[in-house]
């Protein structure tokens, strides 16, 4: 077995370690090879198995329930449905570890025009030591899967039972869960989200692990304050009047940076700089939003200074009415105790009320930021 460790003070956090090196893995490479991609790859290291979807080449003539090599096109250079995965040149290729095979390459790529779905490969050792689990590791239901970091995120909005709080980028509802648990099911969780196709998956997952207090709303979070509206009940949803939030959580979309591991990154300088518009503006209809005393978290998962200590520069000058609280001591835990840069506009004590991870504490990268008004 793995190690498992709680935290006393998270009492709703397990911990999974990875497999301690005591354990020998069986990492010779075999003779018949997969190549997935990047996205898929990355997946795999961080301990899923692989699906249908990711694979990019698979021979003709392998079987299901044969032991296979999984590769990552790490270039770009694959085409779907790839005949000779053994040819490519071991240069643009990873070796992720080995597993049994669960469809054969006709289900996979060619299944009469239809899209492959459901997993394609079983994992069993891979190079990250990472233990496979997914949903199905547990009975449905029991425990969702999350980073560390983004679980301290929702510990640092502190949600109470009975309050009004709004998720103003709620799916696939990860923390959307966990701030309707630590609310016992007491008070209303307003849950947007502005992609549709990402309802589903949100909607699935507040039946799953909600306490039953969710609203959810397909809504653009940046219109989701109107001075004007009519009504003041919260459950008719967006818009909604100013002031009508005790706690607000904007887990912005952001560059995703933090996230690792990355095989294969191609976002591009122009792509980069057009998520600070998007997070200010975001921002903005927060600050609105905020009951007076109320709290905001700004999270992200990149590590760009514009999209994290830049935002709170940005946010600080143009609302000077909003305060930082400290990171550090709401949270008792050794490992994650990095500050933000001291940029332009941010006094030392301002950036050291932030919280900045990355892999120096063996995480992904995050930023969370926590304001009061
Ligand atoms: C970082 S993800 C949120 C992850 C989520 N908080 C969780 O823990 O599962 C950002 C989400 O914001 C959504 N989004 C982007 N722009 C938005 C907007 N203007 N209004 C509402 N949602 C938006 C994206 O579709 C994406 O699902």
């Amino acid at each position: 077995m793995p190690t498992i460790t709680t935290f006393p003070h998270l009492s709703e956090i397990i911990t999974v370690h990875s497999w301690d090196e005591s354990i020998n893995l069986d990492l010779s490479k075999r003779s018949k090879e997969v190549i997935v991609d990047a996205i898929c790859g990355s997946a795999v290291l961080r301990g899923s198995h692989v699906f249908a979807p990711g694979i990019l080449g698979i021979p003709h003539g392998l079987n299901i329930g044969d032991e296979v090599s999984v590769f990552a096109d790490t270039v770009g250079c694959c085409k779907k449905g790839l005949l000779k995965p053994c040819e490519v040149d071991s240069n643009n290729k990873t070796f992720l570890g080995n597993g049994i095979l669960l469809q054969t390459r006709e289900s996979i790529i060619c299944n009469n025009g239809q899209s492959a779905s459901g997993i394609a490969v079983h994992m069993n050792d891979v190079i990250s030591r990472l233990l496979q689990l997914n949903n199905n590791s547990v009975p449905d239901g029991w425990a969702l899967l999350q980073n560390l970091p983004s679980i301290l995120c929702t510990r640092i909005l502190n949600p109470q039972p009975g309050e009004i709080i709004l998720d103003m980028c709620a799916a696939p509802g990860n923390k959307c869960t966990h701030i309707s648990t630590l609310m016992k099911g007491e008070g209303t969780l307003i849950a947007l989200e502005r992609n549709k196709s990402k309802l589903d998956k949100l909607q699935s997952n507040c039946d799953k692990f909600s306490s039953g207090n969710v609203k959810i709303f397909c809504y653009d979070s940046t219109k989701a304050c109107n001075k004007d509206v009519n009504h003041s009940n919260i459950n008719d949803g967006p818009p909604f009047k100013e002031n009508s939030f005790d706690r607000i959580l904007l887990d912005s979309p952001c560059s995703a940076l933090g996230q690792r591991p990355q095989l294969l990154n191609k976002i591009t300088a122009v792509q980069l700089r057009s998520y600070v518009s998007m997070q200010k503006s975001l921002f903005s209809a927060a600050v609105q939003l905020l009951k007076s005393n109320g709290i905001l978290v700004y999270s992200t998962c990149t590590i760009t200074i514009a999209e994290n200590e830049g935002i709170v520069s940005w946010a600080l000058q143009k609302y000077p009415y909003l305060k930082l609280k400290s990171i550090k001591d709401q949270l008792d835990m050794k490992t994650f105790t990095h500050t933000g840069y001291c940029i332009d506009g941010l006094t030392e004590n301002e950036s050291e009320y932030l919280l900045r991870i990355g892999p120096e504490q063996d995480s992904i990268g995050f930023f969370v930021a926590c304001f009061t008004k």
